[in-house]
């Protein structure tokens, strides 16, 4: 009996895992882009586990991170950030998905691009707002006028965000289909390394 062929969603999967080897992957970028509820969706694609870095900084702390900022401040955050993200890409293959300034403190940064392969999910203002308008759980976004934060936080990060491996253009669209979008350039990324 001959076997059954490969779904072309199957083939996707299976050819986006073999890029990445024992590599991580980390998503990168602003609050809103959509790192925590693709990551997952992308890390159950792979079968492979996938850590929110803000859930694992929660569960170390036993604190929200909205509990973190008020008592500690930022500083002290990025500081505990590091220290976790740096644990958390010691060993692969895994989905991170990232709090949004993680790629841009410098020492995070150097872990993150020591420790695998960074996607910058990467979106327009009027997206990452309509989304991160609905909940309260960002600190960073407490402020007067937290669309204008908002847009400040994208012309001082994205810059940096740019020195990700690879860049996916977070829309409105399914989850599902963006995080086919990351598995495409997970593969579209490895074919031009091999042919360079
Ligand atoms: N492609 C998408 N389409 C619709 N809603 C999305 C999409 N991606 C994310 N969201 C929603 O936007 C909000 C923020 O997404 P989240 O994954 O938490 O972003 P991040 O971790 O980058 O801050 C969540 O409510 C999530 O369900
Ligand atoms: O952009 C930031 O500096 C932050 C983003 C948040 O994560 P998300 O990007 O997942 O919302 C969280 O880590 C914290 O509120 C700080
Ligand atoms: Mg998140």
């Amino acid at each position: 009996m001959s076997e059954p062929l490969l779904t072309v969603a199957d083939s996707l999967k299976d050819r986006a895992r073999a890029a990445l080897g024992s590599r991580n992957l980390i998503l990168v970028g602003l609050m809103g882009a959509g790192k925590s509820s693709v990551g997952r969706i992308v890390a159950s694609q792979l079968a492979i586990p996938f850590i929110d870095s803000d859930h694992e900084i929660e569960r170390v702390s036993r604190m929200t991170i909205t509990e973190l900022f008020a008592a500690y401040g930022e500083e002290e955050f990025r500081a505990l950030e590091t220290r976790v993200m740096k644990r958390l890409l010691k060993s692969g293959p895994r989905v991170v998905s990232t709090g949004g300034g993680a790629f841009i403190n410098e020492r995070t940064r150097r872990h993150i691009k020591k420790g695998g392969l960074s996607v910058w999910l990467k979106a327009d203002l009027d997206v990452l707002w309509d989304r991160v308008n609905k909940r309260d759980t960002r600190p960073l976004l407490k402020t007067e006028n937290p669309k204008q934060t908002l847009e400040s936080l994208m012309n001082a990060r994205y810059p940096i965000y740019a020195q990700a491996d690879l860049t996916v253009l977070s829309r409105d669209v399914r989850k599902e289909i963006m995080a086919d979008e990351v598995l495409k350039a997970v593969i579209e990324a490895q074919k031009e390394s091999a042919a360079s």
